[in-house]
């Protein structure tokens, strides 16, 4: 299996290449030459597989010959060996065609620890090859954080910088980052949103001053593994509900488009999906590009639900690539005009491609907080402002009757206790295996919201 950017120019690489390149040299985004596809019996043979074992099924053609079988099974074992529920994604039934996708049974309470579990002992098998070492630049809004430091504190091989927006994530959030203690952890608090820090990342990637002494690498969804391992849930959540002989639509809470992505990329390889629901919160650029082709930046508006606190959506250009004729110059001249003026229209076929697939929705903070109130009063279930999200538009959506709609559950909904307390008047407790969260001592470095700033840091503590 060979991977290409979606700006054309950047070096073709196997699966190896892509975990420890992370962004392509050009700026881009890689993505599989070709979809590999699975027939509709190979999908039906897959029912009834322990998660660890679907996973290896369904990623091994991306892996190609870079891991054997047995040792893509063996490090899967490993990676959902961890998690909190035997079924490590399970599903939960509301009524009689609403379904959640719980997907924060891992280590650090969100669907990151997914993708990020793998990724930890990915980065570790393909170093210890070529012997060689990675320092990791990453930003997040609150969950791909604590996700990325929990797989990779203590490896020995692996460093990470990890940006957070100052004042922008939840108190669990960032004390799920700032309390761990480990020699290769360094946590930085910026002034600015999510996207001043992720773009930090990616002018990171290119600044010959910082990749001539290290090796950089990512674990954001920029990160083309880390969707890979994301793919993994659609086909079993679908398997559970009578895929392939049956669609179901997913509802999609979404920020920075991976997680959909992964939907797209499973559709692709053949899982019959009836749609796929992008739901965003009040920074709804997603929404404006699916529904009217406009695809242009605001400024972040901070809400109850800020790991979806997104304007630049990175993943997006993938879905554009992808649908409007995988044509890498053309991408890379309409993501340069894009950079310039920080807004684009999708063409024609950008658009007609997205809409075979995609819907989207936008729901406001009293939209959110409803969502939850009806899942708490009418269902028995809490669950995260992002969650509820997708909740809305799950069941605002337009589908046909009979089509099961899976929502994604993005996060335990402990990890915003004050959001879920003044929606629904429960406090939801943070379960036992996250530990003495508030007891812990935090230590981050707060910097200014420049790159120089953050590049000067990283360039002063990098080993
Ligand atoms: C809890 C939660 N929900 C939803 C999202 C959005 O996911 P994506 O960025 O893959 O669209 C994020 C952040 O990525 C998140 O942390
Ligand atoms: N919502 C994310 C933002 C980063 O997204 P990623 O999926 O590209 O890592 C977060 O919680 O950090």
């Amino acid at each position: 299996m060979k991977y290409v950017s979606t700006r054309g120019s950047a070096p073709a690489l196997d699966f190896a290449g892509v975990t420890l390149a992370g962004l392509a040299s050009d700026g881009g985004l890689y993505v599989p030459e070709e979809w590999p596809q699975f027939s509709l019996d190979e999908i039906a043979a897959m029912r009834g597989l322990p998660y660890a074992e679907l996973a290896a099924r369904v990623m091994q053609p991306f892996v190609g010959d870079c891991l054997s079988p047995d040792r893509l099974g063996e490090l899967t074992a490993k990676a959902y060996g961890r998690f909190a529920h035997a079924a490590v994604t399970p599903l939960t039934q509301l009524d009689e065609r609403q379904w959640l996708l719980e997907l924060f049974h891992g280590p650090t309470l969100a669907f990151k620890d997914v993708a990020l579990q793998l990724l930890g002992l990915l980065f570790e098998e393909f170093l210890e090859r070529d012997d060689g070492s990675l320092t990791i630049v990453g930003a997040t809004s609150g969950d791909t954080g604590s996700a990325a430091i929990d797989a990779v504190a203590g490896l020995d091989r692996v460093e990470i910088f990890m940006l957070h927006p100052k004042g922008r994530v939840s108190d669990v959030q960032r004390r799920q980052m700032t309390t761990v203690r480990a020699p290769n952890v360094h946590n930085i608090a910026i002034d600015g949103s999510f996207d001043d820090a992720q773009a930090m990342v990616k002018r990171i990637f290119t600044d010959r001053d910082v990749t001539a002494k290290h090796r950089i690498g990512a674990v954001n969804s920029i990160n083309w593994a880390r969707l890979m391992a994301q793919v993994v849930y659609y086909f079993a959540a679908s398997l559970q509900l009578g895929g392939p002989d049956r669609k179901q639509a997913f509802s999609v809470p979404t920020g920075n488009f991976g997680d959909v992505f992964a939907g797209h990329v499973a559709a692709r390889m053949g899982l019959p999906v009836e749609r796929l629901i992008v739901a965003t919160n009040v920074n709804d650029i997603l929404h404006r590009a699916l529904s009217a082709g406009d695809y242009s930046t605001g400024s972040v508006t901070p809400t109850a639900a800020p790991s979806m606190d997104i304007q630049v959506s990175s993943n997006f250009e993938r879905l554009l690539y992808d649908v409007g004729g995988r044509d890498g110059m053309a991408m890379a001249e309409q993501m340069r005009a894009f950079e310039a003026s920080r807004a684009m229209q999708l063409t024609n076929a950008q658009r007609e491609g997205a809409a075979a697939l995609f819907t989207s929705m936008r729901a406001d903070e009293n939209d959110m907080a409803r969502a939850m109130r009806w899942a708490s009063e009418a269902c028995a279930e809490i669950v995260d402002p992002h969650t509820a999200i997708g909740l809305h538009a799950a069941r605002a959506a337009d589908l046909p009757a009979d089509v099961p709609v899976v929502t994604l559950v993005t996060a335990h909904p402990a990890k915003f206790p004050d959001a879920v307390e003044r929606a629904t008047g429960s406090r939801p407790a943070l379960p036992g295996r996250v530990g003495d969260l508030f007891a812990r001592e935090e230590a981050y470095t707060e910097l200014p919201g420049t790159y120089e700033a953050v590049r000067d840091h990283i360039l002063a503590n990098a080993s």
